[in-house]
């Protein structure tokens, strides 16, 4: 299950979250927190659904349907923040004990428009990242949470180690915008061990979505019965060939490919 904003122009978001569930195999399930009016130039508009609705989109398909994994997305304002973190713990999501939970904590678009409120980053970091199992930072999301600067590799350590004090069991600091660095290396941590996990930098602009699939791929990969680490990796494969394939649309930034799953003949 995602539980995110949708993007009108289909590159990131719950868009992008269902089209890399499909093409790792598992059903995508949706609890939908906003509404954005979105292209490739940016955020212009969005409502904000209902809480109450988000909680309620929750609890209909995990009581009917069962969910084996769970990741979050644009999460819209503190409201929606806590009445997710609530939920989540009623239906034994996240947590020590319960279903994996993959928090990705987008507080921007990659054009710099906030996708959530004020008092979002506070309800993210107080309630929602001590339920996580992995959370999944850029590194503007890295400095919000923790106020660290990370323009090296090296630094990327004491920013992982920063995170998981506030709570979540895994960290998974993202490299992709260490843009002087030729690999792109997203470094994960469990509170003993550091594993970097590095990727030749792929040259183009077009990544609009990355980070959703990057996200969505581990949360399958959980969904279908891998340990974090391994999910991880399956993520970090899954997006570096979705950056490999992305494509220009727009007047701006493209968005990451899926099409690379798809057969060669059904692409035509
Ligand atoms: N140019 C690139 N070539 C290869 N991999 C990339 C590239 N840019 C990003 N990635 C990978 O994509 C994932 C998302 O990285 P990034 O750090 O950009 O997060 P993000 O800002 O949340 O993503 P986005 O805003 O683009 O959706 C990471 O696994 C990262 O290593
Ligand atoms: C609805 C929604 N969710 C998430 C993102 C972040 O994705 P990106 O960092 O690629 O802009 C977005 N732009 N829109």
């Amino acid at each position: 299950m995602t539980i995110a904003g949708s993007d009108s122009g289909g590159a990131a978001g719950l868009e992008a979250d269902l089209r890399t569930f499909i093409t790792c195999g598992v059903h995508g399930l949706v609890a939908v927190t906003a509404v954005t009016v979105q292209n490739t130039l940016g955020v212009h508009d969005r409502t904000d659904i209902p809480a109450h609705i988000v909680a309620g989109q929750i609890e209909a398909v995990v009581d009917d349907m069962g969910v084996d994994a769970v990741k979050t997305g644009m999460l819209a304002s503190g409201e929606i923040i806590e009445t997710v973190a609530d939920t989540c713990e009623r239906v034994g999501i996240g947590g020590d004990t319960g279903v994996p939970f993959v928090v990705d904590p987008v507080a921007a678009s990659m054009h710099g428009h906030p996708l959530f409120d004020d008092t979002g980053l506070t309800a993210l970091r107080d309630r929602l990242l001590p339920m996580a199992t992995i959370v999944t930072p850029n590194l503007d999301e890295v400095r919000l949470l923790t106020g660290l600067e990370v323009t090296r590799r090296e630094q990327m350590r004491d920013a992982a180690v920063a995170l998981r004090e506030l709570g979540p069991r895994f960290v998974l600091v993202k490299g992709g915008h260490l843009t002087d660095d030729p690999e792109c290396v997203d470094l994960l941590f469990d509170g003993t061990t550091f594993t970097e996990l590095p990727a030749p930098r792929v040259d183009t602009p077009h990544t609009h979505g990355a980070g959703d699939a990057m996200a969505s791929a581990l949360t399958s990969g959980l969904a279908r019965g891998m340990s974090i680490p391994e999910a991880t990796r399956f993520g970090k494969w899954y997006v570096s060939n979705a950056v490999r394939h992305s494509y220009p649309m727009g007047a701006k930034v493209g968005p990451v490919s899926a099409f690379w799953r798809v057969a060669e003949e059904d692409r035509e």
